[in-house]
């Protein structure tokens, strides 16, 4: 299939005819420089060349199973097409492109993303070697088995056990009840012939609480499931459904003591346990995978925005003064005030994406030496984005449907599939009240041991008591983002004060946690708001000596979009801290609106140069070329209902009960 790029219409070709910046360069800065944004394309032209991997029928008009068969096809065609070009599964991953594809639930991604990475991250030198060929190879094909019928949050109360049998060295697998039941893993169903599988270990009668084993589920040859193990797929969900998530149940299943992931904790033959250096070493596949959901999530938001975008550049409607012709609806204040905000929300969560994988990569090469103190903050800082990331691109995405009316309720928008995929992400990985909960578990042990005088990690350092250092003038990005800062410090100053209230008045400490929980997830949320725009204000500020001064305009006009609105959205907390006042906030509502006009000039430009194809997209609101009603029009001739002009239902049913006598 070869890209012909269109003649767009009129009225894109005068936004597009409005742009003051480099896109080229503003892409770059997206896909982290002019390297990573050439190797995409490079992988874009591959999977464009390659038919297979796109759907003649959308997944809407098959059956369940013909649904699951036909992504399956597409994922197995991207991995060969990928192996056979010098690329890497992750290339297609961290570009997005393969995501693109695959989104209604790609049934290798599990294996590609948390089985692979457990196989590196939790396997000693010998299982490394075993298995890591074999899993890359995809001799074998697995997913991460974890959350149960009865606990996916609390994973000490899983109920699965693995009992050390030292006589023949084995584990014994077994689902006591119903509730042990591994139930949503993705590809689990039907796709994966293994798992790595969270058990609570048993040594001797005694539980050693949850650790990661490796279970084949399925014979290689034939595919069927081995005996003491059952298994099957969960049914229709809200949305991914090509993927076959799945249930899995074992009947004391045996499998040897080498199945274990050992790099972190070991048991001996005799049935000896070895501890880790730090007891949530094996929830490391879980905190990698919540970093990649933050890119993940602000990449789907960026794709409903080019959609929600572009479609408000070429809609006319209504009449903004009487008489004249119809304004494209992009004009109206309101409109720009849905979109615009979650523009800047991209661009946002982008630049925290990548300054938590530094973190990341930061902290992993520590562990690596044995260093464990930067794991809190790892997990604190993982959790929160990755709640924010998820929030903030649902709400972002469906502001985006909501904002291109009826047409942007059709499946062939492609906003639906966007939405409901992305809408998972705030449940899995860590359901995101609970991260935030974690979140505000570190910051409450921070303020306190801030209170003792002991220094803070960098993340929390604003915690400390207020520093007279803070000179930026209020209404500078700087200012504005001391002021958050301040705001969060009252909130989590408060959030304490309540907490030993309670406590003092007799509450336990669990109960006074539970009493204050609401105010607890608020500050672990506008904590990492903060981060967030400290991210996004350093990153501009950074490149302000590298780029453009058109790039630098755009991308300093959405920084201070996204730190006024932050502002407006937490009036109440900051004018109860004194850190602003009514008149600060009135000038900032309105420099707000002044700002979403000329953020709206360039707005379709901007989205162009997120560099996202059509045939990524999906979209028939959002192409390029802006032909939004032909392409509408010709989407709906595929509905199989308009194969005949008269369906068999209406022989059926319909004219039946025209012909009876009611
Ligand atoms: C080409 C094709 C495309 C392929 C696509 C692949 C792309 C990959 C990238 C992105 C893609 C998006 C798609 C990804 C699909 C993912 C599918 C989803 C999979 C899953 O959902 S797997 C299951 C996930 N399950 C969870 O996340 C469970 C959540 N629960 C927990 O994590 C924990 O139980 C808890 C944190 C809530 C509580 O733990 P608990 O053991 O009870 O501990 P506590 O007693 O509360 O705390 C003790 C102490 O430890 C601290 N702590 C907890 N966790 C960690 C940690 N991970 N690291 C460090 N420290 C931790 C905790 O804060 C306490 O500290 P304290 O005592 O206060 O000091
Ligand atoms: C599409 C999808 C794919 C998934 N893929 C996988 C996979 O591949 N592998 C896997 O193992 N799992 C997978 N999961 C499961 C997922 O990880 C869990 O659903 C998730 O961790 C939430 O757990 P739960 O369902 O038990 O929710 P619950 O914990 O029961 O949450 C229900 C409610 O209780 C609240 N709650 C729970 N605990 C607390 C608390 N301590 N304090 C305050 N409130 C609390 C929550 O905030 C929420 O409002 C997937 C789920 C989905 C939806």
């Amino acid at each position: 299939m070869s890209v012909v790029v269109p003649e767009c219409c009129d009225d894109l070709k005068r936004e597009r005819g409005r742009c003051l910046f480099n896109k080229e360069e503003l892409t770059n800065i997206l896909d982290g420089g002019p390297k990573l944004t050439e190797k995409r394309r490079r992988i874009e032209k591959m999977l464009i060349n390659t038919p297979e991997l796109f759907d003649d029928v959308s997944p809407d008009y098959l059956s369940h199973e013909d649904r699951y068969s036909n992504e399956l096809r597409k994922a197995t065609q991207l991995m060969t097409t990928l192996e056979k070009n010098g690329f890497t599964y992750n290339d297609a991953v961290t570009t997005g492109t393969g995501l693109w594809l695959l989104m209604d639930g790609n049934p290798l991604s599990l294996h590609i993303s948390m089985f692979l990475d457990t196989i590196k991250g939790q396997s000693n030198p010998q299982q490394l070697q075993e298995w890591l060929p074999l899993a890359e190879k995809f001799k074998i094909i697995g997913t991460y088995a974890q959350t149960e019928l009865g606990h996916g949050t609390f994973v000490r109360g899983l109920e699965t056990t693995a009992t050390y049998d030292s006589t023949t060295k084995e584990f014994v697998l077994h689902s006591p009840t119903i509730t042990a039941t591994k139930w949503w893993p993705g590809a689990l169903g039907k796709t994966s012939n293994h798992a790595v599988v969270m058990a609570q270990l048993y040594l001797g009668g005694k539980c050693y609480g949850p650790h990661i084993f490796m279970v084949q589920l399925r014979d290689l040859e034939t595919h069927r499931t081995l005996p003491g193990i059952v298994v099957g797929e969960i049914g229709p969900r809200l949305g991914m459904n090509s993927n076959d998530n799945g249930f899995l149940q074992f009947n004391h299943h045996r499998i040897p003591l080498t199945n274990m992931f050992m790099k972190h904790s070991q048991v001996t033959e005799d049935g000896k346990y070895v501890k880790p250096l730090h007891s949530k070493l094996s929830y490391g596949t879980m905190v990698q995978t919540r970093v990649g959901i933050v890119y993940h999530a602000s990449r789907e938001l960026s794709r409903a925005l080019i959609i929600a975008i572009r479609y408000s550049a070429v809609r006319h409607q209504s009449e903004m003064v009487p008489g004249d012709p119809e304004p494209q609806i992009l004009d109206y204040q309101t409109q720009q005030y849905k979109l615009l905000p979650h523009l800047a929300s991209f661009f946002a969560l982008r630049f925290s994406a990548r300054a938590l994988l530094e973190v990341f990569i930061g902290t992993s090469a520590g562990l690596g030496s044995g260093k464990m103190n930067m794991l809190p903050e790892l997990h604190a800082l993982s959790s929160g984005l990755k709640a924010v990331a998820t929030n903030d691109a649902v709400k972002g995405t469906d502001i985006c449907r909501l904002a291109c009316g009826g047409h942007g309720y059709l499946s062939s928008s492609n906003l639906p599939r966007i939405y409901t995929a992305i809408a998972a992400g705030i449940t899995y990985e860590g359901e995101n009240t609970v991260l935030f909960l974690q979140v505000a578990r570190y910051l409450i042990k921070s303020f306190r041991a801030s209170s003792q005088g002991q220094t803070l990690p960098f993340s929390v350092s604003y915690l400390r008591v207020q520093p007279p250092s803070s000179h930026a003038p209020l209404m500078s990005d700087r200012g504005l983002v001391d002021a958050l800062g301040a705001g969060v410090r009252w909130m989590v100053g408060e959030a304490e004060r309540r907490l030993q209230q309670l406590v003092d008045s007799g509450h336990s400490p669990h109960a006074a946690w539970n009493a204050c929980s609401v105010h607890l997830v608020q500050c672990a949320d506008a904590h990492t708001r903060y981060y967030i725009c400290e991210q996004f204000v350093d990153a501009v500020s950074k490149l302000g000596e590298t780029v453009s001064s058109g790039v630098h305009e755009v991308l300093r006009q959405l920084c201070r979009l996204y730190i006024l609105h932050r502002v407006i959205q937490t009036a109440g907390i900051l004018l109860r801290c004194g850190a602003v006042d009514g008149k600060a906030l009135t000038s900032i509502e309105e420099e707000e609106c002044h700002l979403l006009a000329t953020l709206r000039i360039q707005a379709v430009s901007i989205v162009d140069a997120i560099d996202i194809k059509d045939v990524f997209l999906k979209s028939t609101l959002g192409a390029w070329d802006g032909n939004v009603y032909q392409r509408i029009y010709e989407e709906a001739q595929k509905s199989p209902l308009n194969k005949s002009d008269v369906t068999q239902g209406y022989y059926q049913y319909l004219r039946p009960l025209m012909k009876a006598n009611l």
